[in-house]
């Protein structure tokens, strides 16, 4: 990592080129519309298989990476690292074959009804364990929403309830299992992959580094702050800024960007998923400037997810540069737009 700075502040700094541990590029025109969004920044992405008829077999996630490819504009470099989505079906030899594949590098979890696009997901863990040992015995990566669905848990409980009652017994019934505990907002469960034994991670989203549940109802309801899991308090925030700036590899970046029309946000009941891949660096540089460790930032953002995956770093490099710009206020999306988060505010930071 290379920084410019004059008198004591940092005005720009050059890291080896980050990737996105965690993706939403969905498919066909809006898929051209954010791929070049994310390929500007990021060398690679994992990308979600919660498409609608979602990603479940090896032969379909070998074809949506072919679109992926073809959607990219000429000249840009980008490669997607395919994942598939577990059901109640899936079964031991799809395991083994994704893994052949050489392309799949994860397997993604979605308990049924925790988030967008999670119909399909699984109903109960047990029904999966043949695949699961599959997993472990293949080093498939295990990735998690980590939400129970329980109705009479409170929204904002749900991430601590799942690790109790789902990751903890999943755990200890595979210990060599790898495991991602996704797009992380708690302190409890930053607290239980800092301390967890065994193949653990976390990704950590830019909204959740700068932004608590205040920024959803500031001012009225503003469902572009909405995602899944929900932004929580200010001491869980303030927990997971200490984790991804701690250089423990455990934890790495994952935008979670995920573009929904403005309609289907702007209404009675607004989707779940916010917006970053046009200026995530550009979010993550200004957490990490906040707290005073953006020399953290190339760790977090650019070394601990290969290392974890088993890939190789990138070779180029990214600047960022202390400069102020505004945000707009739609970007377009197939034939809708897309409200991005920030939308219409100065951000401090710009990639060169
Ligand atoms: N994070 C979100 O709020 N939404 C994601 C799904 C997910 O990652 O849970 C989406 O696909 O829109
Ligand atoms: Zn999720
Ligand atoms: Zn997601």
């Amino acid at each position: 990592m290379s920084v410019n700075q004059s008198s004591s502040v940092v005005n720009s700094i050059t890291i080896t080129r980050p990737d996105d541990w965690h993706l939403h590029l969905r498919d066909d025109e809006v898929l051209a519309s954010v791929l070049p969004h994310t390929a500007r920044q990021f060398g690679r992405a994992i990308v979600m298989p919660n498409l609608k008829p979602p990603v479940t077999t090896t032969a379909q996630a070998l074809a949506y990476r072919e679109r992926i490819l073809a959607a990219l504009p000429a000249g840009m470099q980008f490669e997607p690292l395919m994942t598939l989505y577990l059901t109640n079906n899936t079964s031991p030899d799809e395991i083994r074959r994704a893994k052949d594949s050489g392309l799949i590098h994860a397997v993604k979890l979605y308990p049924a009804g925790a988030t967008t696009n999670s119909d399909a997901g699984v109903t109960d863990l047990r029904l999966c364990y043949p695949t699961l040992e599959a997993m472990q015995e293949c080093g498939m990566p295990f990735l998690v929403h980590g939400e129970v669905t329980d109705p009479t848990v409170d929204l904002f409980d749900r991430e601590a309830v799942f690790i109790e009652r789902v990751m903890q017994p999943l755990r200890a019934d595979m210990p060599e299992l790898k495991v991602v505990f996704e797009h992380i907002t708690t302190a409890q469960a930053a607290d239980y992959v800092r301390t967890a034994s065994g193949q653990i991670a976390a990704t950590i989203t830019a909204h959740h580094l700068l932004y608590n549940r205040n920024e959803i109802f500031k001012g009225g309801i503003r469902p572009h702050y909405y995602c899944l899991p929900v932004l929580k308090r200010e001491t869980h925030r303030l927990a997971l800024v200490d984790a991804a700036i701690s250089g423990n590899p455990r934890f790495f970046l994952g935008t979670d960007s995920a573009p929904h029309a403005k309609g289907a946000k702007e209404n009675a009941c607004g989707c779940a998923g916010c917006y970053t891949a046009l200026h995530a660096m550009e979010l993550y540089a200004q957490a990490f400037d906040q707290a005073g460790a953006l020399d953290k930032l190339e760790g977090f953002a650019s070394l601990f997810g290969p290392a974890f995956y088993q890939l190789p770093v990138n070779l180029d490099k990214l600047t960022l540069q202390r400069t102020s710009w505004t945000m707009p206020e739609e970007l377009p999306l197939a034939n809708a737009t897309v409200v991005p988060l920030n939308a219409g505010e100065t951000l401090q930071w710009k990639v060169a």
